[in-house]
C-alpha cells in the first residue's frame, strides 16, 4: 500500500526486530530481541520511539517474556512474569500507550489456560494490526479538515510509521492529505535535541516523495507569521480527559505561536493514547532525559564546558489551544471533557 513501506516494529522468524532509530537516516539497521529486558532497554534508549510503536513494542515484549517465563516454569510462569510487566512499564514513564498495551496484554494472560504464547501473540498483533487500521482511518478524517487552499501545513517530532504500528498519527494526516492534492508542503521541526525530525519525519517523506523543508525549532512563528501554513499537525504521547495535550517538547510553543497567527492546531492520536484517568494535563507525567542530549548534538559535546541543561522530553498543550483532536472514534473539536468522553463512548468509525 502506498506510503506503508517502513515497519518500525516488526515479528518475524519468532523473534521481535526493532529498527534502530538511533542510526537513521545514516543507517537501516534492525535488532532483534528475544528477552523483555533488552526490550525495556530498547524503549528506554529511544532504539524504538513514539507513543503507539512503544505500545506495540511492548506487546511483542510480554510474548516474549511468556516464551521464557513458561519454558522454565510451566506451573509458576505467571508470578514469575510479573517482574518483566515491572521493568517493560518502567522503560519510560508519560506514553500511556505503553501502560494501555500492557494492561490490554495483562487481561489475556489472566485468562489463558494452557500454553500462552499462541494467545499473546495474537494479541499483540491485534495490537499491531488495530494500530495501523486506526492510522489509515485518522489519515482520512484530517485530510478532510484541511482545505486545498495551496498553503503547506507545519509539523513537530516524528509521528510517521517510525512513530507507530505503521503509516503515521500526524504523518498519516499529511500524507493521506498529499495524496488527495490538499498540501503541496510539509515544513518539518528538526526538534531538537533528539532531531527527530531532521532525521525520522525528512527520512519518512523524502522516502515518499512528499516535499518536505526542515526549519529551527524556533523559526516556526516566522514560518507562520509569513502565512506559508494554515495548520501546525502533530502527534501526542498522552491526552488528558480534558483534552490537554502532552507531546514533545516545542509543541507547546508552537501552539501559542499558531493561536497568535490564526494557524489551526490538529492533534492527531488513537484512543490508546487518551488517558480519561487524569482529570487534565497537570497530571501528566513528564519525562525528563540526560542533559548530554541538549549539551551535545548528533551525539558531539557542542555546550561550553560546564554549562547545565535542562531537558524535559515532552511539554503540555492546553486544549484551549487546540482546534482539533483526531482519533479513529471522530474528530472533537474545541476539545472539552465532555466532548472527549462523547468520543471515547463511540465505536471506532
Ligand atoms: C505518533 S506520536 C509519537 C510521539 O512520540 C514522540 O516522542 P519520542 O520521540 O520521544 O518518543 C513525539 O512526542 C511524538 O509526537
Amino acid at each position: 500500500m502506498k506510503y506503508d513501506t517502513i515497519r518500525a516494529v516488526l515479528w518475524e522468524d519468532e523473534h521481535l526486530k526493532l529498527l534502530d532509530q538511533r542510526r537513521l537516516p545514516a543507517e537501516e539497521t534492525y535488532i532483534e530481541y528475544d528477552e523483555p529486558l533488552a526490550v525495556a532497554g530498547a524503549i528506554r534508549d529511544m532504539v524504538v520511539r513514539g507513543a503507539p510503536a512503544i505500545g506495540v513494542t511492548a506487546a511483542y515484549g510480554v510474548v516474549l517474556a511468556a516464551r521464557r517465563r513458561y519454558a522454565a516454569q510451566p506451573e509458576g510462569w505467571r508470578e514469575a512474569i510479573r517482574a518483566d510487566f515491572e521493568t517493560l512499564a518502567a522503560s519510560r514513564p508519560t506514553a500511556v500507550n505503553l501502560f494501555w498495551a500492557l494492561e490490554r496484554m495483562g487481561r489475556v494472560m489472566d485468562t489463558v489456560s494452557g500454553e500462552p504464547v499462541a494467545p499473546l501473540l495474537a494479541e499483540a498483533q491485534r495490537i499491531h494490526e488495530e494500530d495501523v487500521a486506526a492510522n489509515r482511518r485518522m489519515g482520512e478524517l484530517g485530510a478532510a479538515l484541511i482545505a486545498a487552499e495551496g498553503r503547506g501545513v507545519l509539523t513537530h517530532c516524528n509521528t510517521g510509521s517510525l512513530a507507530t504500528g505503521g503509516y503515521g498519527t500526524a504523518l498519516g494526516v499529511i500524507r493521506s492529505a498529499f495524496e488527495q492534492q490538499r498540501i503541496a508542503q510539509v515544513y518539518a521541526d528538526e526538534t531538537r535535541p533528539w532531531l527527530q525530525g531532521a532525521r525520522l519525519t525528512a527520512w519518512e517523506l523524502v522516502k515518499d516523495g512528499i516535499p518536505v523543508t526542515l526549519l529551527a525549532d524556533g523559526a516556526g512563528a516566522a514560518l507562520m507569521r509569513e502565512g506559508r501554513v494554515s495548520w501546525l499537525i502533530v502527534g501526542s504521547d498522552r491526552i488528558a480527559a480534558n483534552g490537554d495535550v502532552a507531546n514533545k517538547i516545542g509543541t507547546y510553543h508552537a501552539a501559542i505561536a499558531a493561536r497568535y497567527h490564526g494557524v489551526k492546531v490538529m492533534v492527531v492520536a488513537p484512543t490508546s493514547t487518551v488517558d480519561m484517568s487524569l482529570p487534565g494535563g497537570d497530571r501528566i507525567p513528564i519525562e525528563s532525559r540526560s542533559a548530554d542530549e541538549v549539551l551535545g548534538c548528533g551525539g558531539r559535546p557542542v555546550a561550553a564546558p560546564g554549562a547545565k541543561a535542562w531537558n524535559p522530553a515532552f511539554d503540555v498543550t492546553p486544549a484551549e489551544l487546540i482546534d482539533a483532536i483526531v482519533t479513529e472514534k471522530g474528530v472533537v473539536e474545541q476539545p472539552t471533557r465532555a466532548k472527549m468522553a462523547d468520543m471515547m463512548k463511540k465505536p471506532v468509525l
